[in-house]
């Protein structure tokens, strides 16, 4: 997976609510590179900035959300330089939403029209994309529900009709249509119980193999993403604190912050452990301690984290923003920043 050819470069980018000195950065400073056919979790707490990211990623953030810096680039096929996002048309991002990139939701009752039948939403999404018939499209919105797992007759139910996990999954099937590249997927399974939640992404990796898209995922849940994700990345007030493959955050988590969260939910396999959550609530972002933002709860703090803010190693394959990790800015080092 690593040397897929890279399908979207974010560089930098962060994001505000609102302006001037009042202004809340919910995404500070955000790198990361999505690859052909990966799934990428993105992990953190509530208020940590993941729905921030993904909607400023999509260009679907409203105000006061505002991007205030960083770059944005879609590599389709292998097309270089690239399309940057950031600062595409209205147009330009009409014609790539549901085509090459494709966002489902947390709330399916949000995504779908209460008032319009399944099929007829799919064949909208279809034919507003694809040269194709309503027979035609009508017959895709069936080969599409039954791909997840949802009986093709459905097509005819009002979202009110079906169950949560199968609106849920309805959405999923609606964000395949015009079989996307890259696929965002906000708390998809955030609504439905945990069985359920297991299924979609049971069906969803086998979604992934037959169609080959990248998916950013996100999810507080860390456990979830360690079955899912190929990468992970770990958020905390803004910042990627994290990130490595889905083995090194279960594993080997290397900053403090990810093996709270670790710890937070239940082991995926072997014997259960004591769970502890992470003592202290996320900052005030408006206010944040100074030097590390996870210091006031850290239980491996030291007097330099503090005053230094610990900066995510660039390139690392797997890396964490944290002095532990980077002994050359410990005492007596001049690298104290
Ligand atoms: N409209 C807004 N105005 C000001 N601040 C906001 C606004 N919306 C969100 N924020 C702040 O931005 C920060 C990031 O929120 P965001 O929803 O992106 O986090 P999250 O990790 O997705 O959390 P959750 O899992 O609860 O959705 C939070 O501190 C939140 O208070």
């Amino acid at each position: 997976m690593k040397d897929s050819p890279v399908l979207l470069d974010v560089a930098g980018l962060t994001v505000e609510y609102g302006s001037g000195p009042g202004a809340v950065r919910a995404v500070d400073d955000v790198s990361f590179r999505l690859r052909r056919g990966e799934i990428l979790g993105v992990a953190g707490e509530s208020g940590s900035g993941k729905s921030t990211l993904m909607t400023a990623l999509t260009r679907l953030q409203r105000p006061p959300a505002r991007i205030a810096g960083g770059a944005v680039t879609y590599h389709p096929g292998s097309s270089d330089p690239g399309i940057d996002l950031l600062a595409a048309s209205p147009a330009r991002l009409r014609e790539l939403r549901w085509d090459s990139l494709a966002v489902v939701f947390q709330s399916a009752m949000a995504a779908l029209n209460p008032v319009m039948r399944l099929g007829a939403q799919f064949v909208d999404v279809i034919r507003a994309h694809r040269q194709v018939g309503r027979k035609e499209a009508w017959a895709r919105a069936e080969e599409l529900l039954e791909l997840v797992g949802i009986p093709a007759n459905r097509v005819r139910s009002y979202p009110h009709e079906l169950s949560g996990g199968m609106r849920q999954r309805a959405t999923i099937a609606l964000a395949l249509a015009c079989e996307p590249e890259i696929i965002v997927m906000d708390e998809p399974t955030t609504a439905v119980d945990v069985v359920m939640q297991r299924q979609i992404v049971r069906r969803l990796m086998r979604l992934r193999q037959q169609f080959g898209f990248a998916i950013v995922f996100v999810t507080h849940d860390l456990s979830l993403l360690v079955e899912l994700a190929d990468r992970i990345m770990v958020m905390y007030a803004g910042r990627i604190v994290e990130l490595g493959t889905a083995a090194d955050l279960y594993h080997d988590p290397r900053h403090p912050y990810s093996q709270g969260l670790r710890d937070s939910f239940p082991p995926l396999h072997g014997p259960l452990r004591e769970l502890r959550g992470i003592p202290g609530s996320p900052p005030d972002l408006r206010a944040l301690p100074p030097g590390c933002a996870f210091q006031p709860r850290c239980p491996k703090r030291q007097p330099e984290c503090t005053t230094t803010r610990p900066e995510l190693p660039p390139a690392a394959e797997h890396g964490a923003a944290c002095l532990l990790q980077q002994p050359a800015d410990l005492p007596g080092s001049k690298a104290v920043r």
